[in-house]
């Protein structure tokens, strides 16, 4: 905005004084005639530093400038703004010199964001200067006109490539970075903003001249006026799509959904219909399509108001991102029906308002992504976990579980299950509740106690499961032990007598061992602890005995 600004500033404060006169071209013109009328008082007055309306039909209209003193005899370069497809003519008494056009890279100096004819230093800086704007289709915009020294001329227009570049590159890079979102994340959202903020940027690119120069996309320029057009109705199309779903628009402002829905099919059917051929269909196209997208920009923008206003977080970021754009785009609408002529700087502005818009929704966007992720982490810690305790639940346990023994070919591995005891009498003694909060309790100290790798889920009523990772027998019969310890210290009374404890089983992995066989041998241990008098950690043995028909040695370690 900044830039902006001082790029302004430059050019009206290194501007010469010209005054102007115009009139309509008539059959059988000749330049000189044009003069001698100028020079009569014969053509109607305009200051050439405001914007002006001119017609621009039928044989298109003169444009006579006349330098004000001091005059200066040097190199100066006239520009004018803002630079609109269709041509102009620069001519001198005796006919046309140069044809000027925003698509056309004939020679220096190129003119960006403007038109721009050098007059040498030869010229005497008092002489006239003859244009013609020759007709075009439909609406012109408002022109204005300036004279300025050469080295003056040549300093806006870095500035203004170094600004215009940015603003350009800002746009491109979001609208690749949103593509690149909506294919990770897979969600349409962003690629209606990609969608959206390309044709923008193309839709400018086009109206600047920065397609053709510095570009030099010149290939593009017999199409560039249907390429404009599709560009507006692909850009409103995306905005609509986009902003329907970023804002949340079915669940914040449902009744406005539906417009705003038929707004971005309704677009690139009006295109359709002014591309046909069919004399009747382009007419009712031309006719819609300026209603239409005034229509479709206040729809937009009472939808994000009441989505704002009904908690959409979203609808505020594209309220703050759009409404600068928007306003633009009313101030140069007014400019065409001429109003606010001494706003010569909105053409620039809406580039600069474009890039603006392509940060605030793309932080918008990037809110999104989070909240999204958010919102799919606590969906999965929902299903993942036990409601109860937090743990994982047995399902998520089990996943976790083949994972880590996936992982971990070459490391120990132990399985520890453990099983509180006479948990039956505690809930019959104390009731469920109780019984609930005992399992709380044991849940937050046996996490407590485990290394944050280690992986705990409850797998059923009073039981939990460990897999332990990277731990020799010894280490994870310490761990059991210690679980033991840990839980009766919690003091949760049983009845009168006896304190909660558990019994653990301890299983080590074995080659040909699977997450259920594995378990299956820490469940043959815990029983054994419980037999043994619970309270206690048990470690299975190795079957050795198992094929003469003997239970499985389980040793007992010190409790
Ligand atoms: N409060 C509560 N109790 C549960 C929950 N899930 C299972 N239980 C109870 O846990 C008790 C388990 O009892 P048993 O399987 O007989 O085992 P025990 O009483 O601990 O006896 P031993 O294991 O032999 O020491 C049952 O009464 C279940 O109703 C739960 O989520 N909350």
């Amino acid at each position: 905005m900044l830039g902006l600004l001082w790029l302004w500033f430059g050019v009206v404060h290194a501007a010469m004084l010209l005054d102007g006169g115009w009139r309509e071209a008539h059959p059988g013109d000749t330049p000189a005639a044009v003069l001698q009328q100028f020079h009569k008082g014969q053509l109607a007055a305009f200051d050439p530093s405001l914007l002006h309306s001119f017609p621009r039909e039928n044989l298109g209209t003169w444009v006579v400038l006349r330098p004000q003193p001091p005059w200066v005899n040097e190199e100066r370069v006239l520009t004018i703004y803002p630079p609109a497809l269709g041509r102009i003519t620069v001519y001198d008494e005796n006919g046309p010199i140069s044809r000027l056009a925003l698509d056309d890279i004939g020679g220096p100096p190129l003119g960006h964001g403007r038109l721009a004819f050098r007059y040498p230093a030869s010229v005497p800086a008092s002489t006239l200067i003859l244009l013609k704007l020759e007709p075009v289709d439909g609406l012109s915009p408002p022109l204005s006109f300036h004279l300025e020294s050469l080295t003056a001329f040549l300093g806006h227009d870095a500035h203004w490539l170094t600004l215009f570049s940015a603003c350009f590159a800002v746009m491109l890079t979001m609208a690749l970075m949103a593509l690149c979102f909506a294919l990770m994340l897979r969600d349409n959202t962003f690629f209606w903003y990609a969608g959206y903020i390309f044709c923008y940027a193309l839709i400018q690119s086009i109206q600047t001249g920065f397609l053709f120069h510095p570009l030099e996309a010149t290939w593009l320029a017999p199409s560039a006026s249907l390429l404009e057009s599709a560009s507006i109705a692909l850009s409103v199309a995306f905005a609509a799509l986009f902003m329907a779903r970023f804002c949340e628009l079915q669940r914040f402002a449902p009744l406005l959904r539906a417009p705003v829905l038929a707004l971005a099919i309704g677009m690139p059917v009006l295109v359709l219909m002014r591309s046909s051929s069919i004399g009747l269909l382009v007419d009712a196209a031309q006719a819609l399509v300026d209603p239409l997208l005034i229509l479709g920009a206040l729809l937009m923008l009472l939808s994000a108001i009441v989505a704002a206003s009904h908690g959409s977080r979203h609808a505020w970021f594209f309220l703050v991102g759009w409404t600068p754009l928007l306003a633009l785009t009313a101030l140069s609408t007014a400019q065409l029906s001429g109003a606010l002529p001494n706003m010569s700087w909105t053409s620039d502005a809406s580039v600069v308002a474009g890039a603006f818009e392509a940060i605030v929704l793309s932080i918008g966007l990037g809110d999104r992504a989070l909240t999204m992720r958010r919102d799919r982490d606590m969906v999965r810690a929902l299903a993942d976990n036990d409601s109860l305790t937090g743990v994982l639940n047995r399902r998520a346990w089990n996943e976790a579980a083949e994972a880590m023994l996936e992982g971990s070919t070459g490391r120990p591995v132990a399985l520890l299950f453990l099983d509180l005891d006479r948990f039956k009498l505690l809930n019959d003694q104390q009731g469920h509740r109780a019984g609930d909060r005992a399992l709380i309790e044991v849940a937050e100290a046996l996490r407590a106690e485990l290394r944050p790798s280690d992986l705990l889920g409850r797998y059923g009523g009073e039981e939990f499961i460990a897999m332990l990772d990277g731990v020799v027998e010894e280490q994870a019969m310490q761990v059991a032990t210690r679980l033991c310890r840990r839980v009766h210290r919690l003091e949760i009374p049983v009845d009168a007598e006896l304190l909660l404890s558990v019994s653990i089983g301890v299983a080590m992995r074995t080659l040909s061992d699977t997450v259920e066989t594995l378990i299956e041998r820490a469940d043959q241990a815990m029983y054994q602890a419980k037999v043994n008098g619970r309270n206690q950690a048990r470690l299975y043995d190795r079957p050795r005995a198992i094929t003469e028909g003997s239970w499985p040695r389980v040793s007992e370690v010190e409790e």
